[in-house]
């Protein structure tokens, strides 16, 4: 019996995205971007609609640096894995889900810095991260003069969903990044290589900051 072309299709599908994933994971672990097992990864597989989806992502709390058959698995807008599998999603799956419904996008990138954790402090109070006339702004496709951004903080929160409604009300679809207090950033773009362009953009700004700030001495 032959299988149905769309199976084979979608099967082809989840394989070269895992491939990509496989390869982003590779050099953010090689940068220290995923440090004591933090960090995860998704990419979107297949049609979009905002009530109906899939996306591959890491399985939980595994060793990032090292690449086996069981790093990724395939699950739906609600989180569930969409084929039999002992692997567990990503403790944080539901803000993938959240950020894939508002945004539409491609990838998901999260990862844990000192720089990004440190920011998401010391800017806690304003509740975002001002970036004043960097030129790296421009990786967001914003072209303004001497442009302003404010780069949305919300709670870290352990029980993830308590986080998602701060996701959805505080997302700017300008900025395709959040930070979570003490914890990390949520990147993403239309695809894997827009996403980590702007992960690495927010890196920089947010390394940018925190040393104006402290040769500022304010
Ligand atoms: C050990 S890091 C704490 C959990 C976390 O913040 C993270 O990013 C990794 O969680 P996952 O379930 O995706 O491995
Ligand atoms: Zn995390």
């Amino acid at each position: 019996m032959s299988e149905h072309p769309s199976k084979s299709i979608l099967l082809e599908e989840k394989q070269r995205v895992y491939r990509e994933l496989d390869r982003v994971k590779t050099d953010f672990a090689s940068r220290g971007w995923f440090p004591g097992t933090s960090g995860n990864l998704s990419m979107r597989v297949g049609a979009f609609t905002p009530e109906q989806f899939t996306f591959a992502v890491t399985a939980s709390g595994k060793d990032k640096a090292a690449s086996t058959p069981d790093d990724f698995l395939l699950v739906d807008e609600t989180g569930a894995a969409c084929e039999p599998t002992a692997l567990k999603p990503s403790a944080e799956t539901l803000i993938h889900c959240e950020i894939y419904r508002q945004t539409g996008c491609g990838a998901i990138f999260h990862i844990h810095s000192v720089y990004n954790s440190l920011v998401s402090e010391l800017f806690w109070d304003r509740r975002s991260v001002p970036v004043e006339g960097v030129e790296l702004i421009k990786a967001f496709n914003i072209w303004d003069e001497e442009a302003v951004i404010e780069v949305p903080i919300v709670s870290n929160f352990a029980n993830i969903p308590l986080i998602v409604p701060e996701v959805r009300d505080r997302l700017d679809k300008r900025i395709p990044g959040i930070l979570l207090r003490k914890h990390g950033i949520y990147a993403w773009g239309r695809d894997a290589f827009e996403a980590r362009k702007h992960l690495e953009a927010f890196e920089f700004l947010f390394e940018y900051v925190y040393k104006l700030k402290l040769v500022q001495g304010r």
